[in-house]
């Protein structure tokens, strides 16, 4: 089975069908999802994280229904938006890596390594002991992204993770979520030129897929679309 298989899936939020009609198998390593402002991105990233129920069709996220294993894919994924002011919750930085093992049960020290480490990894070891809140809107979103890949995720679900970045932080974490660190990853974005680096992209337009396949391919037609100021629903 695909890592995402959806079929027919529908996602109403309200009075809104934010979603209708979608159907997917995704099996490249790092996906980048794509389209005009209310195409129905965040809301896909939000029904395969589990945040959102389908109220139509079926899905499966790494062979995980998200209605009825929600605890399991919990265990297996991660998710992470542009705004990591949300997902930081603990006082210092090394608190706040360490609150995302908290369901791990992996004890102090092995704990304490595993976020030394991951600090490490991310440039954060010297900011250890610092308020996390004190940190740089660019520092906060790689302390974000520490307490996800500090999990070993089979998948990342990143909703504009660079978008309140400069270019150099940007890059840096782009870079993180591209680098193959043994996990998947769903990316939505508007920089076409970090969609350009995944493996494959879908195209949303009005609520449902338009196209998937090569990001380059989709880019261009996307580019296209967007001259014309008409996108296929
Ligand atoms: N909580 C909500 N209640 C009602 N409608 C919503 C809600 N969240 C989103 N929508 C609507 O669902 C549709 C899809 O929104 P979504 O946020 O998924 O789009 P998007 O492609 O991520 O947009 P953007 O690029 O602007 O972030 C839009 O019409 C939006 O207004």
């Amino acid at each position: 089975m695909s890592a995402l298989r959806l079929r027919d899936v529908g996602v109403r939020l309200g009075d809104v069908d934010a979603l209708h009609d979608v159907t997917l198998d995704l099996d490249a390593r790092t996906v980048a999802v794509i389209g005009e402002n209310g195409s129905g991105k965040s809301t896909f990233a939000r029904l395969l994280g589990g945040l959102v129920p389908a109220s139509a069709g079926e899905l499966r996220v790494l062979g995980l229904d998200p209605a009825r294993q929600a605890a399991e894919l919990r265990k297996r994924i991660a998710v992470v938006f542009s705004n990591p002011d949300a997902q930081i919750i603990m006082p210092t930085v090394a608190e706040d890596v360490a609150f995302s093992l908290r369901a791990d049960r992996l004890g102090r020290e092995a704990t304490a390594a595993r976020v030394a480490e991951a600090l490490d990894r991310f440039g954060l070891a010297a900011l250890a002991d610092r308020p996390s809140h004190d940190l740089s809107g660019g520092q906060k979103q790689l302390l974000a992204l520490c307490g996800a890949f500090v999990r070993r995720p089979e998948l990342v679900i990143a909703d504009e993770p660079t978008a309140y970045l400069d270019a150099r932080n940007a890059r840096r974490v782009a870079d993180h979520l591209l680098e193959d660190a043994g996990h998947r990853l769903l990316l939505v974005t508007h920089d076409l030129a970090l969609a350009a680096r995944c493996d494959a992209a879908v195209l949303f337009a009005g609520g449902t897929v338009a196209a998937v396949g090569e990001p380059g391919d989709l880019i261009a037609a996307y580019e296209r679309l967007l001259a014309e100021g008409s996108l296929p629903c």
